[in-house]
């Protein structure tokens, strides 16, 4: 597989005061592909995740070591205004945090920030996003109504578009599923799916299951340490290390 890298990960060392919670991580994410992190509770993928998007500096007591570079740029850089990396990716957490205010204004409220004002243009951007996410049929008629009022899948999808609406090249899904109902899950699946050709994706997922349906390449680790990575065929039919043999056949977990 010919892969062109996103986001570049050197010698990355995460402490949570005294406690190392990643070691010396040095990947390259693939660009317009799926990327899964997995790896057993508490191996640090998460960490990982929220590095790509500076998002680990709000943690008291956070120390970072290494680089990490999107598009080229190294987002520690001290001249890197925080802003301009995130503005690049677009988060989905375990739960949907919809903003409290209608459906329509949580998918305007990103290009609002960034200055379009215009009605027509704002309704053009809501219905597509929402298009986008596979949420506008439900929503069409209602969207004026409180986003709180939508089921959790709802919710979840409406973040999506919430997320796309700021056009971020990148995704990150941090067990975007994990909240949601089966069809739910399958939808935003189905979505991840459809928008890889156009974004970045990068999930954390413990379902395994998950990881093989989605995944082009996927980063194994165990115990803060990366261990294994490489196309998602490679690493689930012909994994190099015994312990990632372990995970996947489902010893460890
Ligand atoms: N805010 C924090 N303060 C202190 N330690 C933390 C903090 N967040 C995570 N850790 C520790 O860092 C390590 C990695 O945590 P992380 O959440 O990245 O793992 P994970 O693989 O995503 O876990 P899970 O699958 O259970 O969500 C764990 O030992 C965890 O206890």
């Amino acid at each position: 597989m010919e892969l062109k890298t996103h986001i570049s990960v050197k010698d990355l060392n995460v402490f949570y005061g005294n406690e190392q919670a990643l070691h010396n991580i040095t990947v390259d994410i693939p660009d317009k592909k799926i990327t899964a992190i997995i790896g057993p509770s508490g191996c640090g993928k998460t960490t990982l995740l929220k590095s790509f998007n500076r998002l680990i500096d709000l943690t008291d007591g956070i120390r970072v070591s290494g680089q990490i570079f999107v598009d080229g740029e190294n987002i520690f850089d001290p001249k890197i205004e925080i802003t301009h990396i995130r503005k690049k990716m677009g988060l989905l957490s375990q739960r949907p945090y919809p903003l409290p205010m209608s459906i329509y204004d949580n998918v305007a409220y990103g290009p609002r920030i960034h200055g379009i004002k215009n009605k027509k243009k704002l309704d053009e951007i809501v219905e597509h996003y929402l298009k986008e996410s596979s949420l506008w049929d439900e929503v069409k008629d209602r969207l004026s109504a409180p986003a709180s009022k939508l089921s959790i899948g709802q919710q979840q999808r409406l973040c999506l578009a919430r997320g796309l609406a700021v056009e971020p090249a990148i995704i990150l899904g941090d067990e975007p599923t994990s909240a949601l109902d089966p069809k739910s899950s399958q939808r935003i699946e189905q979505r991840f799916l459809e928008l890889k050709n156009d974004y970045t994706i990068v999930i954390v997922t413990h379902i395994l299951r998950q990881a093989r349906r989605l995944a082009d390449y996927v980063i194994f680790l165990y115990l803060g340490e990366l261990i294994e990575h490489g196309p998602a065929a490679e690493i689930f039919e012909n994994p190099k290390e015994a312990i990632t043999k372990e995970y996947i056949k489902g010893i460890i977990s």
